[in-house]
């Protein structure tokens, strides 16, 4: 099995007056093909986690170790990269951008990875048709459906063959029936092989993963109760 996530005694705190204890020290692993639920209530500590596996900011104690690679010893730059070639990010709001078509935002996803144009263009193609918007390709977010446009959103996080794709409440914009098109979609990627960790406030959106672990005033805890308490380790049923 391939270790993707590791995260020993990880916690971070805001030196802001008073210091602010975001996430206590959290142990987590995630192998390959597993599908991760972290379940929380506003201001639980969700985003500090999610900021925290994907790059976007650094601990303030503890060890990384991301896809084998030790995180904590790599500089500014190293991170982007490792960021943006080995992560995708599936986000509430979707971020599209409004004037370019659905295989257009996908395709942008690459322009700094793959140099031909041609390239870009047929693996937006193969990714929008893997979320099912083959008869989309050329429509613009204007005109899709908040799900729709969440699985282009999911497609631009898929093309670059990430090792691991983070969603940050996937479905928090949606109605419920585009939300249970979007949790297919994850269910479909999952069962490909695709690695997956969704943050959400939504015990239904919980339900649909794999593992869940649940934070509550920056503490994880497992919903497993096979696992310690101090060792939150996520990992698929066999
Ligand atoms: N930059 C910051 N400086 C100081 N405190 C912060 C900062 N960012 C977050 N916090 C605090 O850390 C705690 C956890 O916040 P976090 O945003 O991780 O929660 P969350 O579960 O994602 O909430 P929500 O679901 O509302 O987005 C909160 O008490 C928040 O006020």
């Amino acid at each position: 099995m391939t270790t993707i996530v590791e995260l020993r005694g990880i916690g971070k705190s805001y030196q802001t007056t008073p210091v602010v204890h975001a996430l206590q020290p959290v142990d987590l692993t995630i192998e390959a093909g597993d599908w991760l639920a972290v379940v929380g209530p506003s201001g639980s500590g969700k985003s500090t986690l999610l900021n925290l596996l994907g790059l976007l900011d650094r601990p303030t104690q503890g060890r990384y170790v991301f896809a084998g690679v030790d995180v904590s010893t790599l500089g500014e730059r190293e991170r982007t990269a490792l960021r943006g070639r080995r992560i995708g990010f599936v986000f509430q709001q979707f971020h599209l951008l409004p004037h370019r078509t659905a295989v257009e935002n996908v395709a942008l996803a690459l322009l700094y990875t793959t140099p031909s144009a041609g390239q870009r263009t047929t693996a937006a193609v193969q990714a929008l048709r893997r979320v099912g918007l083959g008869h989309r390709l050329h429509a613009l977010p204007s005109t899709m459906s908040g799900g729709e446009r969440q699985r282009v959103a999911i497609a631009r996080a898929l093309v670059g063959a990430p090792d691991l794709v983070l969603c940050d409440e996937p479905t928090g914009n949606l109605d419920s029936a585009n939300a249970h098109a979007v949790l297919d979609v994850l269910n479909d990627l999952n069962a490909d092989g695709v690695t997956l960790i969704v943050i959400t406030h939504d015990p239904d959106v919980a339900a649909r993963a794999r593992s869940r672990v649940h934070i509550r005033d920056g503490s994880v805890t497992s919903a497993d109760p096979r696992s310690a308490p101090s060792a939150t380790t996520a990992k698929a049923p066999a």
